[in-house]
């Protein structure tokens, strides 16, 4: 397994607006996985994805949309009597925003089984989760998932993290940047957003979020910042990437997650740090163009084709 991602899919209903609402399925550690599986060679190893599915059809048919598209499905964990998630993206004030159904999603429950979660992640060259995946779990939980990856980095396995924070999904604002601050401190790369961050710890630029992570001893650190410059933190120097200019947003949902699936991808297929953000950079400029977190194959083996 070259790539595992930890996290929640959910429904996901885009459009509206005056249109039709489009039915997709989506979710941060997907999205990034997804990404992340498009740069990196399957016959080198699978893009496994690690969560909770109910028994309904809705789950079916989450798994199906998985197989069919090349994301291994051998890690998801059934939950008698759940169903997934469900959210809406709407455009307001020329942002994405999100509500969600998720409160009782069988993912809430998908690090119940340590023995699996354990051997899962063991298996995993890279494994990557968010504050997301975090921020649903039960405490006991949160703290079992951030301390087998913990063992993970010290066995020299790679573990990316973002913190993603929906201060939504958090009951207290001390609980969210606890819990963040210790899973940084089981994580090698961390790739945060600088809005976020400055929500919830107050930093005052990208620059503080990066002294921020490396004191947590973080060695990798790529902070998006919008449509501005990325900062990359890496071998104990921090550098900037210049942003793409003019890109024209549609739907912002899933920028980051594809920033950092291209990043992963590309970290895997050996490139350094600055040719990874840039490589993440340009796949977001492209994903923005799009409604909804995930762009389909087709579209993406057009850009390819063009590169
Ligand atoms: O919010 C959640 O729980 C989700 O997983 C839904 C979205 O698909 C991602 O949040 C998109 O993330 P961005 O890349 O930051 O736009």
């Amino acid at each position: 397994m070259r790539i595992l991602s930890i996290g929640e899919c959910m429904i996901e209903m885009s459009g509206g607006a005056g249109g039709a609402w489009h039915l997709g399925f989506a979710g941060d550690t997907l999205n990034t996985l997804w990404y992340a599986r498009a740069s990196l060679d399957p016959a080198e190893g699978s893009a496994a994805y690690f969560t909770a599915l109910g028994d309904d059809g809705f789950s079916d048919k989450i798994a199906d949309f998985l197989d069919t598209n090349g994301i291994d499905t051998s890690q998801i964990v059934r939950i008698e009597g759940r169903r997934p998630g469900l959210y809406i993206i709407e455009q307001i004030a020329g942002d994405r925003h999100f509500t969600y159904w998720r409160e009782t999603s069988a993912a809430r429950r998908l690090a119940e089984d340590e023995t699996r979660l354990s051997a899962a992640i063991e298996a995993a060259e890279l494994v990557y989760l968010s504050g997301i995946t975090l921020a649903i779990l039960p405490a006991e939980h949160r703290e079992r998932l951030i301390a087998l990856c913990g063992t993970a980095k010290a066995r020299g396995q790679i573990v990316a993290f973002d913190p993603n924070i929906r201060s939504a999904l958090w009951t207290r604002l001390d609980e969210a940047r606890e819990a963040i601050m210790a899973m940084a401190g089981s994580a090698s790369i961390v790739l945060p957003s600088f809005d976020d961050e400055h929500a919830t710890f107050e930093d005052d630029g990208p620059e503080a979020t990066i002294a921020r992570y490396a004191g947590a001893g973080v060695k990798e650190i790529a902070v998006k910042d919008g449509p501005r410059a990325i900062h990359v933190f890496a071998d104990g120097k921090a550098e900037r990437v210049e942003a793409v200019p003019n890109v024209e947003v549609v739907d912002a949902t899933g920028a980051g997650d594809s920033f950092n699936g291209a990043y992963l991808g590309a970290r895997l297929s050996g490139a350094d740090p600055l040719k990874a953000a840039a490589a993440g950079r340009d796949m977001a400029a492209q994903v923005v163009g799009v409604r909804g977190a995930l762009a389909d194959w087709p579209l993406f083996e057009r850009w390819a084709r063009k590169g």
